[in-house]
């Protein structure tokens, strides 16, 4: 008869099914949220008639952890452990070198498991002066990973900082999760204080609140991507996944979880006026990226466009990056700004009442 089923979690077989199959659902499903929102629909801009200011001169570039940006947006850490994931790591890091973005891998878990599957990460070649993210699950400091592998995966990626993805409700739907999330913060400390390069602690689709971003900020965490509600469910994506009928409703159940990207970014800058931020979660256009960076985030991440993009095609993804910029150059043309400083310190963005 066919193949045994290994129960082991960490095994990396079944870590590497895992990578192939969240890249074919996100890719082939609806996976979006459908009742939560970014909130980002409840802004507008005040639309300026008289700029006075050249399109042409419109500068979107910033700095990020000490790193020159040309564009502020970041590729949101994604995939890695296939040979697809390869191949779309390898064409994200391209286009992340010639627009001048930051860029994360997926949690390179299944590299550290197997490290012969470290070359499907391997993409400071294509993108030697890019911000380049290096990205393993905060929980798995509890099931045995320690500094030594944190290190690991930032020196293979070559990385600038290291993301510690939390994802409480995606483990929980997830089959055979990690849910041991208990004593992490107290880990977590000790890993800022011991790692070389910044720590980035980022959610994954259900936000991060103005308080937790405080406890993480007074331990040591170098930058906040809130991946709030509103775009990919991983309630959803994991639920598809699961073959048993609790998981499958657990997910259903909780499709819709998290704290809108707009509240989060709110919510963390009132508490921490300058820690690096990412605004990220449901993000898909350069309006968007525009609103949350009035609003008071840094930079701005995109996961399932950029994922969309890439698998279509190398053209497919310049043709979206061209896009991305024109729409966030054009909201700071329109509402008088001409550049990301004076966006974010600038009144031009409204709640709707
Ligand atoms: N299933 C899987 O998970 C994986 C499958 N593969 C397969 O193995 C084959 C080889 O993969 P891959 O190594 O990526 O293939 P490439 O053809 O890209 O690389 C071949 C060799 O050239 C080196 N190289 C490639 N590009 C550069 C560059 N820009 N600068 C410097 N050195 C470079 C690599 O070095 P280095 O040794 O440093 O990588 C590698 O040894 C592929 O056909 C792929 O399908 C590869 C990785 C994972
Ligand atoms: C295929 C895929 C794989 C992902 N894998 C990871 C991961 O390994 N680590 C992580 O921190 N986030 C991962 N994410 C989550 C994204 O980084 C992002 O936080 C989330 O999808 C919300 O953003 P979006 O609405 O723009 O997709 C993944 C997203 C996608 C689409
Ligand atoms: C896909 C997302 C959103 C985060 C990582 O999920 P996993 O739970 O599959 O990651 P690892 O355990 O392999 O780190
Ligand atoms: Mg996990």
């Amino acid at each position: 008869m066919g193949q045994t089923v290994s129960l082991d979690k960490t095994n990396p077989a079944t870590i590497q099914d895992r990578k192939a199959d969240h890249l074919r659902i996100c890719l082939e499903d609806d996976v979006q949220c459908h009742q939560i929102t970014t909130g980002l629909e409840n802004y507008r801009f005040i639309h300026c008639g008289l700029p006075e200011l050249n399109y042409d001169q419109v500068d979107i570039s910033t700095t990020f952890l000490g790193k020159q940006l040309a564009t502020p947006l970041l590729i949101s850490s994604m995939t890695g452990g296939t040979e697809q994931a390869r191949v779309i790591n390898q064409r994200l890091a391209v286009a992340a070198q010639k627009f001048g973005l930051a860029m994360g891998v997926g949690s390179q878990r299944v590299a550290v498991e197997k490290p012969e599957l470290a070359p499907t990460f391997n993409i400071r070649r294509y993108a030697p002066s890019a911000l380049l993210l290096a990205n393993l699950g905060a929980v798995q400091l509890n099931y045995s990973y320690g500094l030594e592998h944190c290190q690991r995966v930032v020196d293979w990626l070559e990385a600038d900082a290291l993301i510690l993805h939390l994802n409480p409700l995606q483990e929980c739907v997830q089959t055979r999760g990690d849910t041991d999330f208990s004593g992490l913060l107290v880990k977590i400390e000790t890993l800022c204080a011991k790692l070389p390069v910044p720590v980035i602690a980022k959610e994954v689709g259900n936000g991060i609140s103005g308080g937790l971003a405080k406890k993480l900020i007074d331990i040591g965490i170098s930058a906040i991507d809130t991946a709030g509600a509103g775009g990919t469910s991983w309630a959803r994506v994991e639920s598809e996944r699961a073959q048993d009928i609790k998981q499958r409703r657990l997910g259903q159940t909780f499709a819709d979880w998290g704290i809108p990207t707009a509240d989060c970014i709110v919510s963390v800058r009132a508490i921490a006026p300058q820690i690096p931020l990412i605004a990220s979660g449901g993000l898909r256009n350069g309006l968007d990226v525009a609103k949350t960076l009035a609003l008071g985030a840094d930079i701005a991440g995109m996961a399932l466009p950029f994922l969309k993009a890439a698998d279509n095609s190398e053209e497919a993804l310049d043709t979206l990056a061209d896009i991305l910029i024109a729409e966030l150059k054009t909201a700071l043309f329109c509402t008088g700004q001409g550049n990301l400083k004076d966006l974010k310190h600038s009144q031009v963005l409204q709640r709707i009442p």
